[in-house]
C-alpha cells in the first residue's frame, strides 16, 4: 500500500488523537483485504480515525451499498421515525419532546452537531408516549415479571428502543448515563427468547437449543451486573438460562455450565467469550442477538482481536465463509446487532453502518436511520483547536451522556491535602455513598488507609483484586457497609449504584469522555448527584477545558467550616 506524504501526515496525527477507535473487518477498505489480519487491524485503526474526506480510504463494502454521502456544515434536523412499518406511514410528523418523570432535561441536539439528516423520515408519535410496558407490546409473562420487580413505567430510551428492536432493526442506543439502557435492549430480547417470550413468536423454541443472545461488556463488573439484571427479570426458576463468561473466573467451570445448563443468553467480556468460542465450547452461529454494551470502549484498540472474532462468529450463517465477498453481508442477516453506550462517537456510527441492515440511532426522544447521518467536519483541521467545535464528535458524545440532574464543582487543593479535602467535601455535602476516582492503582490503598484512620469507612476496588474480592467489595459497598469506594477507571463505565450521591475526581480524568462516564455513576435515573474534581492549582486549566468541551458549569468551590462555598461562577466559554 502506498501513501502520499499528506496521507502519512494525517495518519500520524490520527494515531496521536485521543481515542483509537477503528472500523473492524467488515468495513475494511478493499485494497487491504489481502493483508494479514493483525496488519489489517493496525491499518484500519489508522483509517478509522482518519478524516473521512479521504475518499479512497472509505471504499468499503458498506460504501459500495451507497451509504457514505458527505455533506458538511449544515445543521442537523432532528427528524424522527418509528412505528411498526416506518415506510408504510403516510406522513411525516414532528414529535414534541415530552418530559417524563425520569428525565427533566429536554432532548439535547443529536450527535454530531454538524450532522445532516437527508431523508424525510416518517415517524410514529406513539413511539415516544408509552406510559407502560403494555403499550410497548411486551408479552404478558414478561410484564408480570417486571411488575413483580416493581418496574411498571418505561424510561424514555426504553420507550424508543423497545419497539425498534422488536421490529428487528439493528440499532445504536445512545442515552445519558443511568437512563435505563440495559433494559432498553434486554426487554425486547426477552420478548423473543426464553420462557417469557411472546406466545405467537414464530421462531419455534423447540428447534433452537443453542445460545440465542450474546451480550459483550468491557469489564467483569459490568458483565456481572448485566447477568444479575437478566436473572432478576427471568426469575429464580429460570436464571440458569443466562450464563456469565467473564474473565478472572474459572474457565472450566464456565464451560461445564454451558454444557449442563444450555443457556439461551451469555454475557461476558471479550477475551473470555472469544477464548471459549475459539476452544469450541461456545456455539453462537445460530445466535439471533449480539449486543455490545459500552460499544465505544469495546471498539478500542485493546479489544480488537477478540471483538473481531466475536463479530465474525456470532450469528454467522452456516456455510458462509469469511472469504466470500458477500460473507459479511450474508452474516449480518443472521443476527440483530445492538450497540449501546452513553457516548457514541462518529466512529461507532460508521462501524454500525457497515455491520447492520438499515441500522438506526435510538435516543431518548428520537430514532434516526444511521445512513441519514453524515460525517462530521474533518477532525484534523485547525478548527479542532476549538474544543467546542461541532466537528468534535467525541466531545459531543460526552456532552450527550451527562445526566440532567448533576451539579459539577472543582476545588483546588495541594496534592498532600487531597484526602483531607475529600473528607471535608463529604461532610459538607453530607454525602452517604461516595465513589472517588484515581488514575493509578497503587495510591488507592493509601487513600483508603487515611480515610479509615479518620473514622470514615472506605474500601478499594481495582483490577489487581481477584474476581471474588472485587464482587465482595462491590456488594458490601452497595449494601452500605462502606461510605467511600476508592477506585480507578475500572468502575467508571456502567457501574450502577443507584444510591451514589457524590463522585469525586481525586485525579483528573484523561478527557471529557472519561469525565462523563465517571460523573455518570451518580445522578442515576433522575436522582440528584454531585461531582467534585479536586485538583491542584496548576491543573485548573484542564478543568476549564473540560468545562468548555462538556458545556456544563463546573463551578469553583471550597469546603470550609463544614460548608460548601461556591465561588463566583466563571462563565462557560
Ligand atoms: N423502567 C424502569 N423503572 C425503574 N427503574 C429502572 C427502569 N429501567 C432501569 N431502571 C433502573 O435504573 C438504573 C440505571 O439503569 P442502567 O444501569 O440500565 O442505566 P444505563 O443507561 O445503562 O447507565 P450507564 O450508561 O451508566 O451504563 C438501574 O438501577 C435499573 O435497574
Amino acid at each position: 500500500m502506498r501513501l502520499t506524504v499528506g496521507q502519512v501526515h494525517r495518519h500520524v496525527l490520527a494515531l496521536a488523537s485521543l481515542r483509537s477507535c477503528f472500523v473492524l473487518g467488515d468495513n475494511l477498505p478493499l485494497r487491504m483485504l489481502s493483508l494479514p489480519r493483525a496488519v489489517r487491524f493496525h491499518q484500519t485503526a489508522w483509517l478509522g480515525t482518519e478524516t473521512v474526506q479521504d475518499k479512497s480510504a472509505s471504499l468499503t463494502l458498506a460504501s459500495l451499498e451507497g451509504q457514505n454521502k458527505v455533506e458538511y456544515g449544515k445543521k442537523e434536523k432532528a427528524t424522527r421515525i418509528g412505528g411498526p412499518k416506518p415506510s408504510s406511514r403516510a406522513s411525516a410528523l414532528k414529535v414534541k419532546p415530552k418530559v417524563s418523570s425520569f428525565n427533566s432535561k429536554p432532548a439535547k441536539s443529536t450527535l454530531p452537531k454538524s450532522a445532516v439528516v437527508k431523508k424525510t423520515l416518517k415517524i410514529d408519535e406513539s413511539l415516544f408516549s408509552a406510559k407502560s410496558f403494555e403499550e410497548l407490546g411486551l408479552p404478558p409473562l414478561l410484564i408480570d415479571r417486571l411488575n413483580k420487580e416493581g418496574l411498571s413505567t418505561p424510561t424514555e430510551v426504553q420507550s424508543a428502543a423497545i419497539p425498534i428492536i422488536s421490529q428487528k432493526h439493528d440499532a445504536v442506543i445512545q442515552s445519558y448515563t443511568g437512563s435505563g439502557k440495559t433494559l432498553a435492549y434486554l426487554l425486547p430480547i426477552l420478548s423473543e427468547i426464553g420462557p417469557l417470550k411472546r406466545p405467537t413468536e414464530q421462531y419455534g423454541s423447540d428447534k433452537r437449543s443453542g445460545v440465542e443472545a450474546v451480550i459483550v461488556a468491557p469489564s467483569r463488573e459490568l458483565g456481572m451486573q448485566i447477568v444479575r439484571e437478566v436473572e432478576k427479570i427471568l426469575g429464580p426458576n429460570d436464571k440458569r438460562l443466562v450464563q456469565q463468561l467473564v474473565g478472572g473466573a474459572n474457565r472450566s467451570r464456565q464451560e461445564e455450565a454451558l454444557k449442563k445448563n444450555k443457556p439461551l443468553i451469555v454475557v461476558g467480556t471479550p477475551g473470555r467469550i472469544s477464548e471459549i468460542s475459539a476452544g469450541g465450547k461456545l456455539h453462537t452461529h445460530g445466535c439471533r442477538f449480539l449486543v455490545l454494551d459500552e460499544v465505544d470502549q469495546l471498539l478500542s484498540f485493546n479489544y480488537r482481536e477478540d471483538m473481531h472474532r466475536i463479530l465474525e462468529h456470532v450469528g454467522r450463517k452456516s456455510g458462509t465463509s469469511s472469504r466470500d465477498i458477500l460473507g459479511p453481508l450474508a452474516r449480518r442477516s443472521e443476527r440483530q446487532t445492538i450497540l449501546v453506550s452513553a457516548t457514541i462517537p462518529f466512529s461507532v456510527i460508521r462501524a454500525a453502518r457497515s455491520w447492520g441492515h438499515d441500522p438506526v440511532l435510538v435516543r431518548a426522544m428520537s430514532v434516526v436511520p444511521l445512513d441519514s447521518i453524515t460525517v462530521p467536519r474533518p477532525v484534523l483541521s485547525q478548527t479542532d483547536a476549538n474544543p467546542n467545535s461541532p466537528s468534535n464528535s467525541v466531545n459531543q458524545a460526552a456532552v450527550d451522556s451527562l445526566p440532567p440532574s448533576l451539579e459539577h464543582y472543582y476545588c483546588i487543593s495541594k496534592a498532600q491535602h487531597k484526602v483531607d479535602t475529600l473528607r471535608r467535601c463529604i461532610h459538607a455535602l453530607e454525602a452517604q455513598t461516595v465513589i472517588a476516582f484515581m488514575n493509578n492503582t497503587k495510591p488507592l490503598k493509601d487513600v483508603v488507609f487515611k480515610l479509615e484512620a479518620r473514622g470514615m469507612k472506605a474500601t478499594e476496588l481495582h483490577g489487581d483484586l481477584g474476581k471474588l474480592a472485587r464482587s465482595t467489595v462491590l456488594k458490601k459497598f452497595k449494601d452500605g457497609e462502606f461510605r467511600v469506594l476508592v477506585t480507578n477507571e475500572l468502575s467508571a463505565r456502567g457501574l450502577d449504584v443507584p444510591e451514589c450521591d457524590l463522585v469525586i475526581n481525586l485525579d483528573l480524568p484523561t478527557d471529557s469522555t472519561h469525565y462523563a462516564h465517571r460523573a455518570g455513576r451518580t445522578g442515576r435515573l433522575g436522582r440528584k448527584g454531585t461531582v467534585v474534581t479536586i485538583c491542584e492549582e496548576t491543573e485548573t486549566f484542564v478543568v476549564r477545558k473540560m468545562r468548555k468541551q462538556l458545556a456544563v458549569p463546573i463551578k469553583p468551590c471550597e469546603f470550609t467550616e463544614g460548608k460548601l462555598l461556591v465561588h463566583n461562577e466563571e462563565d462557560v466559554e
